[in-house]
């Protein structure tokens, strides 16, 4: 893990709503990503994480506060996969297109050989056999199937810093397995590529992740290592996150 974050957030505020509404969901909150770390942001419903996670991919816009990118573009260098896959696949759609995409959009440079070699060996990461899965439609694909194409197509442009929004929490049990393993390869092949992972699920942050930050009402309560905050946490909040997931 470098020594330079790749993302920097800095007392970052936000609230929604007008008037009387308004009510604040962020409070002063700090956070980096490094390059090719699995960095996860747990917290009890309602605590931020998505907010975070989206402001620091540049998909939405903080109050106050920075967020700095040690590249480019980050929303052209990003990749996205959110919990219901069926909703981010185009139905009309082949899988192949659909794992494209992306390239199509930003890489005109590239032959149409070359997108759709890049497609297929996307597909084979994720454990999807090109030969069986390029022309299926995703009313023909698994909950797990199409989950596995969302992230094909989220790492099929090469991004510094994949952002996975509760991937697994749509996906029957059985299933999820086979996205962690997907992760894992991911990780494996793409060293320098960071995975943000907003997660409930505690068994599967302590299977892949580096690094975890703990929210809580939008305010960080936590931060360290993956063994220290569940191995030794210091917040009686966490204590409680750890005990009703019965680690
Ligand atoms: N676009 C929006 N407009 C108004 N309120 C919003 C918006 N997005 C999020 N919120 C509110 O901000 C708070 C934090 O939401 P957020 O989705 O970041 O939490 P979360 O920790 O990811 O929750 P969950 O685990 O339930 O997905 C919630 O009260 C939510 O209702």
């Amino acid at each position: 893990m470098s020594h330079a974050p790749l993302l920097s957030a800095r007392n970052v505020n936000k609230s929604f709503g007008r008037r009387a509404d308004r009510r604040q969901v962020l409070f002063d909150v700090s956070a980096d990503v490094f390059p090719g770390e699995c960095l996860a942001v747990i917290g009890g419903s309602g605590s931020g994480k998505s907010t975070l996670t989206r402001i620091m991919l540049g998909l939405e816009t903080a109050d106050s506060g920075t967020v700095a990118y040690a590249g480019d573009d980050i929303r052209r260098e990003s990749g996205l996969v959110f919990q219901d896959p069926f909703s981010s696949l185009d139905p009309r759609w082949r899988v192949g297109r659909s794992v494209a995409e992306p390239l199509r959009i930003q890489r005109r440079d590239l032959s149409r050989d070359e997108i759709d070699a890049r497609a297929a060996a996307a597909l084979r990461t994720v454990g999807l056999d090109p030969a069986v899965f390029l022309g299926r439609y995703p009313i023909d694909l698994s909950g797990g199937q199409a989950q596995r194409v969302a992230i094909a197509r989220a790492i099929v442009n090469e991004p510094r810093v994949i952002l996975a929004d509760e991937p697994m929490s749509a996906i029957d049990v059985a299933a999820r397995i086979q996205i962690l393993d997907a992760f894992a390869a991911i990780r494996e092949t793409r060293r320098e590529t960071a995975l943000v992972m907003v997660s409930h699920d505690l068994g599967v942050v302590r299977h892949i992740a580096d690094r975890i930050l703990v929210l809580h009402d939008g305010r960080v309560e936590e931060c360290g290592s993956t063994d220290a905050v569940l191995g030794n946490p210091q917040s009686a909040y966490t204590r409680e996150l750890i005990a009703a997931a019965s680690l």
